[in-house]
């Protein structure tokens, strides 16, 4: 079993589990249910630097990146560096990060807020909602068509963005649907962890207009930016080199003020 299909196995029975203790009408009654989400689609349509930043402490491909920060010092150090977005690693057992991690981010930063997280159901939707999301990702290599749609539209029914990553042409073509906001190219396989950026420079042609492109993992220079910029990408999705230093909002300051 290939690792990807090792954690989809785990979330399948984490999800069944916590359905079974905290049921669907106790996540609605979360006051974050009536906080008015913001668009991270919008967000960078309207940048010149394009920033999503992510909090991962660390990840399968990596083991350790770093256990030694606040996830609210972090939040809040990405919303004065300026960037688009915040992403925030909520799977424990392979990323280290929780749903207490998205509530705490909410609390710190007025940023959007994408919950990175393997969905494979409607309930962790509405999960992200309960706690401070604004978007959702959602990944082409664990879903069919068919999943893809019933998951897009009910983010799109609770107000979140949706994005959607892919790896290759195949995951591209069984995704475009209208219920999409963004599409994600990762660099990283998620299957082997091999990284590439030309994963995003082959990819970019084969994605339509009418969704704003991302670019997603590997990305630790602003010179790879500027090289994937005239690829029409409008976000670059951003962890390890920001999550490795000891500030990592200060670093991703840094960048953005060489891409304004
Ligand atoms: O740390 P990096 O190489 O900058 O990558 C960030 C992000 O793209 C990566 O964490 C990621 C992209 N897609 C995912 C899906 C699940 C978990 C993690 C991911």
């Amino acid at each position: 079993m290939n690792i990807l299909d090792k954690i989809v196995a785990d979330k399948r029975k984490e999800v069944d589990l916590k359905k079974s203790l905290i049921p669907v009408s106790q996540l609605e009654k979360s006051v974050l249910m009536e906080r008015n989400t913001v668009s991270l689609a919008s967000a960078l349509q309207n940048s010149t630097s394009g920033i999503i930043a992510e909090h991962k402490r660390r990840s399968p491909s990596k083991s350790v990146i770093n256990q030694d920060l606040n996830v609210q010092d972090v939040a809040k150090g990405y919303e004065s560096a300026g960037v688009c977005g915040m992403s925030v690693l909520t799977d424990g057992k392979y990323f280290g990060g929780s749903l207490d991690d998205l509530l705490l981010a909410r609390a710190s930063a007025n940023i959007p807020l994408l919950r990175k997280e393997f969905i494979i159901d409607e309930y962790q939707i509405l999960e992200a909602r309960a706690h401070g999301a604004d978007v959702i990702l959602l990944i082409a290599a664990i879903l069919n068509r068919t999943e893809i749609k019933v998951l897009s539209e009910t983010a799109k029914s609770l107000g979140l963005d949706v994005l959607l990553e892919v790896h290759n042409e195949e995951e591209l073509q069984k995704s475009i649907m209208p219920s999409l906001d963004m599409l994600g190219v990762n660099n990283r396989n998620l299957k082997t962890f091999e990284v590439s950026l030309e994963t995003s420079k082959n990819l970019s042609e084969k994605i339509p207009n009418d969704f704003v492109k991302v670019s997603e993992s590997g990305i630790s220079t602003v010179e790879a930016i500027k090289e994937l910029q005239p690829y029409g990408y409008q976000g670059f999705l951003i962890g390890e080199n920001f999550m490795k230093t000891n500030d990592p909002g200060k670093h991703a300051k840094e960048f953005i003020s060489q891409l304004v």
